[in-house]
């Protein structure tokens, strides 16, 4: 361990009524994010997340034609953030469509771990950690963001500065949800999901967290919405039994795993990078590591300070380790994002 500790994240407000384009100026502008450590950042991303460099090639093509891939909202807040701070279009659209790009069979490294659980009382908790390449960059840019409609808080989400889609997040007294990258097909199933139009994955999780108002409603959303990755969505809501993996392949569901169906602990779920019903690969086994720690917790003593440590046990908690979250759709004071500063070195 690197000797500094874990700080946590800042909280910054994005109202949906403001115009898509002004949406997050004052965001990017009070955290002063510097341009050229952002193009390096984004440049040395690409080139960790895609092994060929003809991908890299076709992802700046992409990103320099963003009214025809990029849908509004979004593509009106890229703009919006780029023309604040100096950081040229292309790279923020790049930032915005990595996971697209990136997430299928042949690709490297994987580390993320999500978890929902229940206390003794039926309380749902959710903990994830978030793990990815050059993760001192990303750590540089975690922030909590509190997405307000109509004068008030509609959910919570943690993110990267100019990442305006949502990986992690909590819709207060309705469900929260995290993604995890899923690994599987060839990269041309990515792209055909996008010729079939497709939702670029982390945006259509954002879209679940501003229109559906229950674990129900998110649930049904995320099985049936095809998106141009594969990803495990991992739900959680408010009442005993409300959690879920959905597995998703590019453009088709690929399974569902609810809460209480393993009995082996059905009082929670844990979603590493591995379909469920498959054993994880020796070299990376998260999933048995969270495991063990959540058995020797035990549901009698599980709350969020308990799952945060779950989260930082060695392999669940690693050198990729960007930020934690942990949070209670039931309980809006239950939502903090720690930077994991606190992590192994290489
Ligand atoms: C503005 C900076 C751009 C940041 C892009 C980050 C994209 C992160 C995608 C996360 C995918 C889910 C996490 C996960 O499962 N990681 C394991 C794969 O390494």
């Amino acid at each position: 361990f690197n000797g500094r500790n874990a700080e946590p994240a800042k909280t910054f407000i994005v109202d949906l009524d403001d115009p898509p384009m002004q949406r997050w100026q004052k965001v990017v502008l009070s955290a002063a994010v510097d341009a050229s450590y952002y193009k390096q950042g984004i440049d040395k991303l690409l080139k960790a997340a895609l092994s060929s460099e003809a991908l890299v090639e076709l992802v700046e093509v992409i990103a320099k034609d963003i009214e025809k891939f990029i849908p509004q909202p979004f593509a009106d807040e890229i703009r919006g953030i780029s023309q604040a701070t100096g950081i040229p279009l292309g790279d923020v659209v790049i930032a915005n469509i990595i996971y697209d790009v990136s997430a299928f069979g042949s690709s490297g490294n994987k580390a993320c771990t999500s978890i929902v659980t229940a206390d003794k009382s039926g309380k749902i908790y959710h903990g994830r950690n978030l793990d990815y390449e050059d993760p001192e960059f990303l750590k540089n840019l975690t922030i909590q963001v509190d997405f307000h409609q109509n004068g008030k808080s509609l959910f919570m989400a943690t993110t990267y500065l100019g990442y305006v889609g949502v990986i992690t997040g909590s819709r207060h007294g309705a469900f929260s949800i995290s993604g995890d990258e899923r690994d599987s097909g060839e990269w041309w199933q990515n792209l055909i999901a996008v010729a079939e139009k497709s939702d670029i994955t982390f945006f259509h999780e954002r879209m679940i967290l501003e229109k559906c108002t229950n674990f129900k409603e998110a649930l049904t959303e995320a099985m049936s919405t095809p998106t141009i990755a594969p990803v495990y969505y991992i739900i959680g809501g408010i009442k005993p039994k409300e959690g879920a993996i959905v597995v998703r392949n590019a453009h088709t569901l690929a399974n569902v795993t609810m809460l209480g169906m393993d009995q082996t602990h059905p009082w929670y779920l844990v979603e590493t990078n591995y379909d469920p019903w498959k054993a994880p690969p020796a070299s990376d086994d998260r999933r048995d590591a969270a495991i063990h720690a959540m058995n020797r917790v035990g549901q009698d003593e599980m709350d969020a300070e308990m799952l945060y440590k779950v989260l930082s046990v060695p392999l669940v908690f690693n050198k990729d380790t960007t930020y934690t979250t942990v949070m209670s759709a039931a309980d809006s004071s239950v939502y903090r994002t720690m930077i994991r500063w606190d992590g192994p070195e290489d």
